[in-house]
């Protein structure tokens, strides 16, 4: 399996390309429907990226966003991913945006699961476009090797989203699953460095789902393209 990676100089180039592309992409679609529907990571890597589509010029108030998953922390801690995006992405004109949160504040991600579901079919399901990240484990979103609800979350009848629990995640999580990362109509991974370019060339050879999470992504029938720099 081969999949398009696109290479940019640096990770400063790297995070303004892939913000011109996501933006083409809604623009594209509010164009189309007048409205438009983005997923987004946390984690180390997007800040960057996050910041710079967040200055881009487009109708936000028309844009639902929401992440492609989330840890089971209060929004004040800095571990919490929608903490991320509220620094960061919706710092700029993106702060119009409608934003579906996976964080329910309730004692355990489960007992949060419905609402979150709903809210997720009401504003942002299908999505149009969905940037991940991806662990140098394989895991992309919150689709972890070894996580319990793994084989649950890989299954094409899915629930839009899943409460996670994973030896690699040091708090329960909270992942949009595969027939949502399958289905949206354009996909990017945003990777850097060479740890995690080596990594994605172990997930292009193996076959298990189930050992390289990040797969779901490397076999959609729609478009991928990885963005990579050094
Ligand atoms: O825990 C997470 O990890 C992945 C990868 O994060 P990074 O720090 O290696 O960039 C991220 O995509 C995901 O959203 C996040 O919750």
């Amino acid at each position: 399996m081969t999949t398009a990676v696109e290479r940019h100089p640096s990770r400063e180039a790297l995070a303004g390309a892939l913000a011109d592309r996501i933006a083409a992409d809604l623009k594209a679609a509010l164009d189309t429907r007048g409205r438009a529907t983005l997923a987004v990571p946390g984690g180390t890597t997007p800040g960057p990226f996050l910041t710079a589509l967040g200055a881009r010029p487009l109708n936000w108030e028309r844009v639902a966003v929401t992440l492609t998953d989330e840890r089971w922390v209060p929004t004040s801690s800095d571990r919490s991913n929608q903490r991320l995006v509220g620094e960061t992405l919706f710092r700029g004109p993106a702060a119009g945006a409608e934003f579906a949160p996976l964080y329910g504040a309730t004692a355990e991600p489960a007992q949060s699961m419905d609402a979150v579901c709903a809210s997720l079919e009401r504003l942002v399901l299908p999505l149009d476009v969905v940037v991940c990240g991806m662990g140098e484990d394989l895991h992309a979103a919150s689709l972890f090797p070894g996580a319990d609800k793994l084989r649950a979350a890989l299954a094409p009848d899915a629930p839009p989203a899943l409460a996670m629990r994973a030896p690699g995640a040091p708090e329960p999580r909270v992942t949009l699953t595969a027939p949502v990362l399958r289905g949206a109509a354009h996909a990017y991974l945003l990777i850097v460095g060479a740890a995690k370019r080596e990594a994605l060339a172990r997930a292009e050879a193996e076959t298990d789902e189930e050992t390289a999470p990040v797969r779901v992504l490397l076999t959609r029938t729609k478009p991928l393209t990885v963005f990579y720099a050094d």
